[in-house]
């Protein structure tokens, strides 16, 4: 089972490569280390199984996040409706890659952090606020979803650890909260 002890700190060489392409069809191991990933989502966003295994909760995960320099993410996004508590998206991507993406960027109003990163970094995250990826499922099959806000910059955030980014990367050094006209900023 992953826990923190499983995740990759800043510093780690790692989390700078570009990831290697999963081979399809799919090995044993790689469905369950995406299935692993997906737990470990999961318990981190469960009040009890957090505290008992010291988990942060976390929305992504990426491969490189735990050693492993291969191209598969999980995400678990949790509903904000109390009504429908059905995840607004829950999936592990072997291959993601964005098709296309908006001209509008967008970015979190409180910024980014990040599981593999022990400190704050403030400022804005500029991001696409809707991208087209493609991926490969747990069960092999190809598929294509249009994403936009949260779930879109989740995806982007995981998918940048994939290719050896940060998301201080992003972030403007000489001002952090600067905005270029146009970027919306979600909270
Ligand atoms: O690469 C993947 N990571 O580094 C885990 C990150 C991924 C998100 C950061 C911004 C977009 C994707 C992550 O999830 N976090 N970042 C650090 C601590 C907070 C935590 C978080 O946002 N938690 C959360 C949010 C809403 C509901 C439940 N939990
Ligand atoms: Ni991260």
């Amino acid at each position: 089972m992953i826990t923190m002890d499983d995740i990759i700190r800043e510093g780690h060489p790692t989390l700078r490569e570009v990831a290697k392409e999963v081979s399809l069809p799919l090995s044993e191991e790689d469905i369950v280390l995406g299935e692993e990933m997906m737990t470990f989502l999961k318990n981190s966003q469960d009040p009890e199984k957090a505290e008992e295994l010291a988990l942060r909760g976390g929305v992504g995960l990426a491969a490189p996040q735990l050693n492993i320099s291969k191209r598969l993410i999980a995400v678990h996004v949790p509903s904000n409706d109390l009504e429908n508590p059905e995840p607004l998206l829950s999936t592990v991507m072997y291959n993601p890659k964005i098709l296309s993406h908006s001209v509008q960027d967008v970015c979190l109003g409180e910024g980014e952090g990040c599981l593999s990163v022990d400190r704050e970094v403030p400022g804005y995250v500029v991001r696409h606020s809707k991208i087209t990826v493609s991926y490969y499922d747990a069960a092999g099959e190809k598929q294509k979803k249009r994403l936009k806000d949260y779930e879109s910059i989740v995806v982007q955030h995981e998918i940048d650890h994939l290719n050896g980014i940060m998301f201080y990367d992003h972030i403007n050094e000489q001002n952090p909260f600067a905005l270029k006209d146009g970027v919306l900023v979600i909270e």
